[in-house]
């Protein structure tokens, strides 16, 4: 039986953090994660979680100022980054949060990014890994990283364990979706996988992603973050949920 996590980005928004993990049990979900969960104290999130039973598969450093989409790669931003990732640890930390996605943001350059991914990594805490994701051009346009083959240079050129891809299938189905050929190459450096429907970013169950087919392939282990936006209550967006869950 295949298991998935509520992006609680996402999904139930109409609610606190804690009330959105309930109702991510109540639906049959085997675990959840967040973007930015700053605004509630993680010792309510900590104990929603210990009440349902669900773990916090990722959360998100901080986006920065409007329109930054993460600080990683901004120059001049590096102490703005290294809080932003400090933060995060103690979040996660608090949490039990397993992974923390290291938002690089726009108009980055490789050495600022790789300065402080390799701060993150010498900081992070044992056992947590750190995620980077590549984020479709058109979904945000100069993003520092919109393509896989540039998220797998920047893990080799960083060659540290701890840090691994955020393979999201619905920012790879949008611009390239030929990388889906080389999952088997890509799995040892895949920490997180997301899905939703391409091109719409709504419930994966349509579109040009056959996620009864591509699910199989993947093989992962884990839960898989499902990190789409409904299209109206998310409980009435669930029917995917049996169905991908058997395949
Ligand atoms: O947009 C995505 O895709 C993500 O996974 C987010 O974590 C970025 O907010
Ligand atoms: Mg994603």
């Amino acid at each position: 039986m295949r298991e998935f996590s509520a992006n609680l980005g996402f999904l139930w928004t109409d609610r606190p953090l804690p009330d959105a993990i309930r109702a991510a049990k109540a639906a049959g979900f085997a675990a959840v994660e967040c973007h930015f969960p700053y605004d509630t104290p993680a010792a309510e999130t900590r104990a929603a979680l210990l009440e349902t039973g669900l773990r916090m598969m990722t959360l998100n450093t901080r986006p920065g100022g409007t329109g930054d989409f993460g600080l990683l790669a901004l120059k001049d931003r590096e102490a703005e980054a290294r809080a932003a990732i400090d933060e995060a640890f103690a979040y996660a930390l608090a949490t039990d949060t397993r992974a923390v996605h290291l938002m690089a943001g726009k108009h980055g350059d490789d050495a600022t990014y790789h300065a402080n991914l390799a701060y993150a990594c010498d900081s992070a805490p044992p056992g947590m890994t750190l995620l980077i994701e590549a984020i479709n051009r058109w979904h945000v346009p100069d993003y520092h990283l919109n393509t896989t083959a540039q998220a797998v240079d920047t893990l080799k050129t960083l060659n540290r364990p701890n840090l691994k891809l955020m393979f999201d299938c619905y920012h790879v189905g949008r611009t390239e979706p030929e990388v889906f050929n080389d999952v088997d190459t890509l799995r040892p450096l895949i920490g997180h996988i997301q899905i939703a429907a391409v091109p719409d970013r709504s419930a994966p169950d349509h579109g040009s992603v056959d996620y009864v087919t591509l699910l199989p392939r993947l093989n992962w282990p884990g839960p898989i973050g499902a990190e789409y936006k409904p299209n109206g209550p998310t409980d009435a967006s669930l029917d995917w949920l049996p169905r991908l869950s058997a395949c």
